[in-house]
């Protein structure tokens, strides 16, 4: 994976402890699974949680990119999930709780891509110099963690949480590398997730983080070009002749036609 690589739309966690959830994941539709060995799974099944990882990665998941989040740098089980990791062909490795840039130095040398996760207020003012580091390639939104550290009294709370989820996307494109917003808990509310993915696209997320199969197909449509956009798209390309001009009731300068240009790209369409 390259950061010229398009981002994955959808990153679904998965229990490196959780067997049934390994073995599902692989006919899932995410653009990128993250095994887990970091909070999903209890203090006691650790290392059975690396082995299960290791043997699943080394099984492969064909299509798909895969990352590993290890534990948090100052965690004791750190140093071991990093050994883990030793000869696996996996595509990024997820830090957890990343506070400043001296946090990914145990990580270097693996060589791979690190997505920062940004969870605690100290790295929502970090952000940006995280972000910067060239060991990086995307930051991810640690909502849960951030809302604890922040005593919400209503927990999730996106609302209470919005300057800081805007500073997160502010430093992954400050610093030019992606950025991936947080989970929704409420495995059961469609209508609160496909809400939520809608928001995320909005505030520039280039994906979300998710925690259960029925969120996948959802969030890759939330964060594909929708048909309508296409087409709008096409329309501008087409109308544009350079500089500021009037187009569909509004002014267009170049910079809509480099996103329109960009969104049919994506969307296979260029
Ligand atoms: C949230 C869950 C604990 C719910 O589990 P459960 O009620 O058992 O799920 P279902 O019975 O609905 O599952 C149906 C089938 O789907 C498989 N499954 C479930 N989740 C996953 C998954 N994440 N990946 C792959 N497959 C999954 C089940 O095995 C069932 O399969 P089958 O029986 O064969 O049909 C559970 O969904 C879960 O554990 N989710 C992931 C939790 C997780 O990884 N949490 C850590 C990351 S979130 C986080 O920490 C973000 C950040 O750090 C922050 O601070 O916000
Ligand atoms: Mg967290």
């Amino acid at each position: 994976m390259t950061p010229s690589d398009y981002p994955p739309r959808s990153l679904l966690y998965v229990p490196g402890s959780n067997a049934r959830a390994l073995d599902k994941a692989a006919g899932l539709a995410a653009d990128m699974l993250i095994i887990d060995l970091e909070d999903a799974v209890p203090a006691d099944r650790k290392a059975e949680a690396r082995e299960a990882m290791r043997a699943a990665v080394t099984a492969g998941f064909p299509g798909k990119r895969v990352a590993v989040r290890v534990n948090a740098t100052g965690a004791a089980e750190q140093a071991d999930d990093i050994a883990a990791l030793s000869g696996l062909a996996i595509d990024a490795v997820v830090l957890p709780k990343v506070d400043a840039p001296l946090d990914l130095d145990p990580l270097r040398g693996l060589g791979l891509p690190i997505f920062a996760m940004i969870e605690t207020p100290t790295a929502i003012y970090t952000a940006r110099d995280i972000a910067a580091d060239p060991a990086v390639a995307g930051l991810i939104a640690g909502l849960n963690d951030l809302a604890h550290e922040l005593k919400l009294p209503d927990g999730m709370d996106r609302g209470a949480m919005s300057h800081a989820i805007q500073a997160i996307m502010l430093a992954a494109r400050a610093g030019g590398v992606w950025g991936f917003d947080g989970v929704y808990n409420a495995i059961d509310d469609a209508a609160g997730f496909a809400a939520e993915a809608a928001e995320g696209r909005r505030l520039g997320f280039d994906g979300k983080t998710l925690i259960h199969p029925s969120q996948v197909d959802p969030c890759n449509t939330a964060f594909a070009p929708s048909e309508r956009e296409i087409a709008a798209a096409e329309a501008l390309v087409t109308a544009a002749t350079g500089g500021a001009q009037r187009h569909d009731g509004r002014m267009i300068e170049d910079m809509h036609v480099a996103a329109a240009r960009a969104l049919l790209e994506r969307a296979g369409r260029a």
